[in-house]
């Protein structure tokens, strides 16, 4: 059973030890929170509750793009009900392939980790392990584990895991057989803060940028239940009307059945810092912003 510590509270990462969500979580919260690992991302924001105030999940790539994990679990009504995003961070991201002590590139025809790490690598894996078949896991340093305690059902020896170097500290047996296997020097990763309750004291300062921004989730449905084309909302209309900086827009699929109407993910931010309270700005920004066929909800500000 999980006792919440009243001084240190709980923060719950993609797991285990050894993962790019916890490394980006230990830069922002340090000692001040107590580590939870999640054998996915969903189990992240499922655990999100008083005991287990906080979490981190990566939102999205600067090589690979959108985590659309994330995303689609971004579409469940308790996130901009329950639970918030409170701010991001940006991790450089410096993926290395890790065998068993010994293993050498040619002995390696199964290569396993996130399909993020995957496909952060193409070029990499094209031009060194071409042959190789791809194996998605949960997370980096679960491939690793996998390989290091024998879980996989290939031949550890036949493997090789793309995670970061920190997991030959965490998995017994590991070693690095090639660093900085990243497609291009800058790949990095953003990840977003969650919290229980859209106020929760945050305990550190390494979060923020200075920028107010705010996430916004837009559902689209047909007013009447035909799906006439001309009930689809005017999105230029809507995005003129918040008159706020549009930072970027995802989409992914509704969850209801209707096909073809969208949910849209749109980051806003302040177009200049005044007096106004932030909090204000947006109500007002969404108040101007109303149009039937257009559902908003505030899934969080920072
Ligand atoms: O699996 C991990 O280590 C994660 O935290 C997800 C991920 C995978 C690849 C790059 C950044 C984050």
């Amino acid at each position: 059973m999980c006792v919440p510590d009243p001084i240190r509270p709980t923060l719950a990462f993609l797991g285990p030890a050894g993962t790019f969500s916890h490394q980006a979580a230990f830069d922002c919260f340090g000692a001040s929170v107590e580590y939870v690992p999640k054998q996915t991302i969903e189990a992240v924001f499922q655990s999100l509750s008083p005991d287990v105030p906080f979490g981190i999940v990566p939102q999205e790539n600067s090589t690979y793009g959108s985590v659309i994990e994330t995303y689609n679990l971004l579409r469940d009504p308790t996130i901009g009900q329950n639970n918030f995003i409170r701010g991001y961070t940006v991790l450089a991201i410096r993926h290395c392939l890790v065998v068993r002590q010994g293993v050498k590139l040619e002995n390696i025809d199964h290569v396993l980790s996130h399909e993020q790490a995957l496909g952060q690598c193409r070029s990499f894996l094209a031009r060194l392990l071409p042959g190789a078949t791809l194996v998605p896991t949960d997370s980096t340093a679960s491939a690793a584990e996998d390989i290091s305690n024998g879980k996989t059902a290939f031949d550890p020896y036949r493997c090789a895991a793309i995670c970061s170097s920190i997991v030959t500290t965490v998995f017994e047996g590991l070693e690095v057989l090639q660093q900085n296997i990243q497609d291009g020097e800058a790949n990095s990763t953003r990840f977003f803060m969650v919290s229980h309750g859209s106020d929760t004291t945050i305990p550190t300062s390494q979060i923020f940028p200075v920028r107010r921004e705010a996430l916004l989730r837009i559902s689209t449905f047909p007013e009447s239940h035909g799906t006439s084309e001309s009930e689809r909302p005017n999105f230029a209309k809507f995005i003129r009307a918040l008159d706020l900086d549009i930072l970027r827009i995802d989409r992914r699929p509704a969850l209801h059945a209707l096909t073809f109407w969208d949910v849209y993910f749109i980051e806003v931010g302040d177009i200049k810092d005044g007096n106004t309270p932030w909090s204000d700005k947006l109500s007002q920004a969404l108040r101007r912003a109303t149009y039937p066929s257009i559902e908003v909800t505030l899934l969080g500000k920072w």
